[in-house]
């Protein structure tokens, strides 16, 4: 049977190298930063390039009107946040906007994923750039790292895990509490190791690749992690609520782990948070 979203899944890989390339040539010159929500949630000139690059070659090949977006630099200037029947594109032009400023070796990763129906993630594409590395998975057929098959680690002894999280953008005295409160309960399990990247989506790949056991957050947004999803789902993973529920790609909350057993270990010592969705209504 025809399958009608390889052609999105091929441009998509495309259309990520080439934005990768320019990430990388505008890290060679000076980057100005500018902040959004709060003092440490960063974008520069290059996230909101790249995004429009990414958009209008998309609208070039499938048409002006074929699909939505959801782009972090677009909703960041009111656009909506909301996923319909209609064909999706969620992209988070530069994953570890931190990083990328330092213009250092840490990774920063360009991401695009579609979807189709609500929870329903058709293929995801991260391309970290530095190191110039494909990731990608598409629905019911693997996932790949430069074309080479990747899969989840299978330890089961959550004390021989390594486990990653973030710290999100709001700096709020109680919310950083509890991100530190977990992160000692977490390692006094105790596990083999806490690690943080600076981007929910190396972390994904990471967890995908086999190199860590798990990654959780609240505070995400879908762009972080919706190319992430389908890439951990078919390297043999799981995606959670950090309550143990469902995952909710709109929730701002997420487990992905390498199986059910490590997953629920680390949901017992999450101190949850309040974050609101990213479907919520604007305010007026
Ligand atoms: O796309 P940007 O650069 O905003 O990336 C975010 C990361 O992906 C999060 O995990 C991380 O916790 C931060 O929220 C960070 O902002
Ligand atoms: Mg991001």
């Amino acid at each position: 049977m025809e399958d009608p979203w390889q052609k999105a899944y091929d441009f998509a890989v495309a259309v990520a190298r080439k934005a990768g390339a320019e990430i990388r040539k505008a890290g060679e010159s000076e980057i100005r930063v500018m902040t959004k929500s709060s003092t440490v949630d960063l974008v520069t000139k290059t996230d909101e390039r790249v995004e429009k690059i990414i958009i209008s070659s998309l609208k070039e090949e499938f048409g002006e009107d074929a699909h939505c977006f959801i782009g972090e630099e677009s909703v960041a200037k009111g656009e909506p946040c909301v996923l319909s029947d209609k064909p999706t594109w969620i992209i988070d032009p530069v994953d570890g906007t931190t990083n990328f400023k330092t213009k250092k070796n840490f990774s920063f990763e360009l991401l695009k994923d579609d979807l189709f129906k609500l929870s329903f993630v058709e293929f995801g594409v991260v391309y970290s750039c530095l190191e110039d590395k494909m990731y990608k998975a598409r629905k019911g057929k693997g996932a790949f790292c430069d074309d080479e098959p990747i899969q989840v680690s299978d330890m089961k002894d959550i004390n021989k895990s390594i486990i990653i999280s973030e710290h999100g953008t709001d700096r709020s005295p109680e919310k950083v509490t509890k991100i530190f409160s977990t992160m000692q309960k977490i390692l006094c399990i105790p596990v083999h190791g806490l690690r943080g990247s600076g981007t929910a989506a190396t972390n994904m790949c990471l967890v995908a690749t086999g190199a860590v056991e798990a990654f959780f957050e609240i505070g995400i947004h879908c762009w972080d992690i919706a190319a992430g999803v389908i890439i951990v789902k078919e390297a043999g993973g799981i995606l959670l609520d950090v309550d143990g529920g469902p995952f909710d790609l709109m929730s701002r909350r997420m487990v992905s782990a390498n199986n059910e057993l490590i997953a629920k270990r680390i949901i017992k010592e999450i101190e949850i948070f309040p974050v609101g969705r990213d479907d919520a209504p604007a305010e007026k």
